[in-house]
C-alpha cells in the first residue's frame, strides 16, 4: 500500500492498524511490541520516524526524509537479534524519552538541538549490543574490552557505531547542521549514551537528588537550568529513566520485557557456566527467581530513580510512579514458593488447593 510509505516511512501490509497504534506516540505505555508486529519488524524506524514528524525535526534541521529513512533503516539493521537489547528496546527507549521530554515542568526548557540530541541518543543508545554485559566482555578479554580499556565498553561501542553510520553522505541526517551545532550535538549525545552505563547509576542519582533539593523554578513551576552541566545532567537522567522504564509500564507490557531480559541474562549465564566463570546475578536459569529479581531491581534501582525524577518534575510523573508501585506490589504478592518442596507454613492455602498452588508445588 504505497500511499502509506511516505507517511509511515516503511512498507506494511497493515498501514491503517500501524497508523492507529502510532497515534499513541505521545502516550506512556504505547505498545512497542504491536508496532514491531505491524511494521514488519521495523519498530525503531517506524517509531523514530513518527517522532521526527511529531516534533517537526526534518523542517527545523533541513533533514531530507529519504536520508532520515536510510539512516534509520541502517541503524535498525545494526541492532543485533538478541532477546532484549534489540531494535524493539531501542524503539521503546526512544519513545519513552519522547514522552518524558513533554513533561510540563520542562515546557520550553530544552532547545531544539537538545531535543534532537536526546531523541537521536535514545534511538542509537544500544546499537550493535551483543547481549552480554560489560563485565562479561571484560572477563572474557573480548576485542571490545581491549578496544575501550574496560571503561563503559558497550556504551562507547554503541556511540562509535551510531556516528560511523552517519559518515556516508546518503545517510548523514545532520548534513545541514552548522559545524558548531554538530559539535554540540555530538558532545550531548556522547554524554547521554555514556550515562546509560549502569555503573554510573549511583552518581547520577546522587546528583539528581542534589538538584531536586536545590530546585529552582519559574513562576509557573518550570525548572530553571542555567549551566550546561545542569542541562546535560537532566538529559542524562532522562535517558537513564527511559532505559529503566520497563517496570513503570502497564503490567502486560512490563512482563514481556522481563521475559526478554531474563532470556538474555540466562544465555549469558549459560556461556559463563560453559567457560567455568562465576555466573552473574540473575543469569543462572537453574536457580532463577524472576519475581525476587524484579522486586530487588525495583527496590534497589528503579524506584529510587523514578521517585527522584517524579520529585523533579512534580506532578507530571505521578502516574508513572503510581504504575511502578502497583507493579512492585503485584510482584510482592506473587512471589513463587521455593521450587519443589513447600517451605513449612509460609504459604497460606485456600481451603481447596487452586491450580496455582498445584503448579507451584510442581505436583
Ligand atoms: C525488565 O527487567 C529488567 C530490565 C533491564 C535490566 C538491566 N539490568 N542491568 C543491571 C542492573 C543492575 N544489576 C543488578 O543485579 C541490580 N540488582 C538487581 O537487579 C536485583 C538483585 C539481583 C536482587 C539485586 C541487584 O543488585 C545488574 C544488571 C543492566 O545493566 C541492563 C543495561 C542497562 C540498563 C538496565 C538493564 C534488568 C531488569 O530486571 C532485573
Ligand atoms: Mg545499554
Ligand atoms: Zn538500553
Amino acid at each position: 500500500n504505497l500511499l502509506k510509505v511516505s507517511e509511515l516511512g516503511i512498507e506494511t501490509q497493515y498501514p491503517q492498524e500501524l497508523v492507529d497504534v502510532l497515534s499513541r506516540i505521545n502516550d506512556w505505555g504505547l505498545d512497542t511490541f504491536k508496532v514491531e508486529e505491524l511494521s514488519d519488524q521495523r519498530p525503531l524506524t517506524a517509531i523514530t520516524y513518527r517522532i521526527f514528524q511529531e516534533r517537526d525535526l526534518c523542517r527545523i534541521y533541513s533533514i531530507d526524509q529519504s536520508t532520515l529513512l536510510k539512516y534509520l533503516l541502517m541503524l535498525e539493521d545494526h541492532y543485533q537479534q538478541v532477546p532484549y537489547h534489540n531494535k524493539a528496546h531501542g524503539a521503546d527507549v526512544c519513545q519513552s524519552m519522547h514522552v518524558l521530554l513533554n513533561a510540563s515542568a520542562l515546557d520550553g526548557v530544552f532547545t531544539d538541538l537538545e531535543v534532537m540530541s536526546a531523541i537521536f541518543a535514545s534511538a542509537v543508545h544500544d546499537v550493535d549490543h551483543p547481549g552480554v554485559t560489560n563485565q562479561f566482555l571484560i572477563n572474557t578479554n573480548s576485542d571490545l574490552a581491549i578496544m575501550y580499556n574496560d571503561e563503559s565498553v558497550l556504551e562507547n561501542h554503541h556511540l562509535a557505531v551510531a556516528f560511523k553510520l552517519l559518515q556516508s553522505q546518503e545517510r548523514n541526517i545532520f548534513a545541514n547542521l552548522t559545524t558548531k551545532q554538530m559539535k554540540t550535538l555530538r558532545k550531548m549525545v556522547i554524554d547521554m549514551v555514556l550515562a546509560t552505563d549502569m555503573s554510573k547509576h549511583m552518581q547520577l542519582l546522587a546528583d539528581l537528588k542534589t538538584m531536586v533539593e536545590s530546585k529552582k523554578v519559574t513562576g509557573n513551576n518550570i525548572i530553571m537550568l542555567e549551566t550546561y552541566d545542569d542541562r546535560i545532567q537532566v538529559l542524562q537522567n532522562m535517558i537513564h529513566c527511559a532505559d529503566l522504564s520497563n517496570p513503570t509500564k502497564p503490567l502486560d507490557i512490563y512482563m514481556r520485557w522481563i521475559d526478554r531480559i531474563m532470556e538474555e541474562f540466562w544465555r549469558q549465564g549459560d556461556k559463563e557456566r560453559d567457560l567455568r566463570l562465576e555466573i552473574s546475578p540473575m543469569c543462572d536459569r537453574r536457580v532463577a527467581s524472576v519475581e525476587k529479581s524484579q522486586i530487588g531491581f525495583i527496590e534497589f534501582i528503579v524506584h529510587p530513580l523514578w521517585e527522584t525524577w517524579a520529585d523533579l518534575v512534580y506532578p507530571d510523573a505521578n502516574n508513572i510512579l503510581e504504575t511502578l508501585e502497583q507493579n512492585r506490589d503485584w510482584y510482592q504478592s506473587h512471589i513463587e514458593p521455593e521450587n519443589g518442596a513447600f517451605s513449612s507454613g509460609s504459604i497460606t492455602h485456600d481451603p481447596l488447593p487452586n491450580t496455582d498452588t498445584i503448579q507451584a508445588a510442581n505436583i
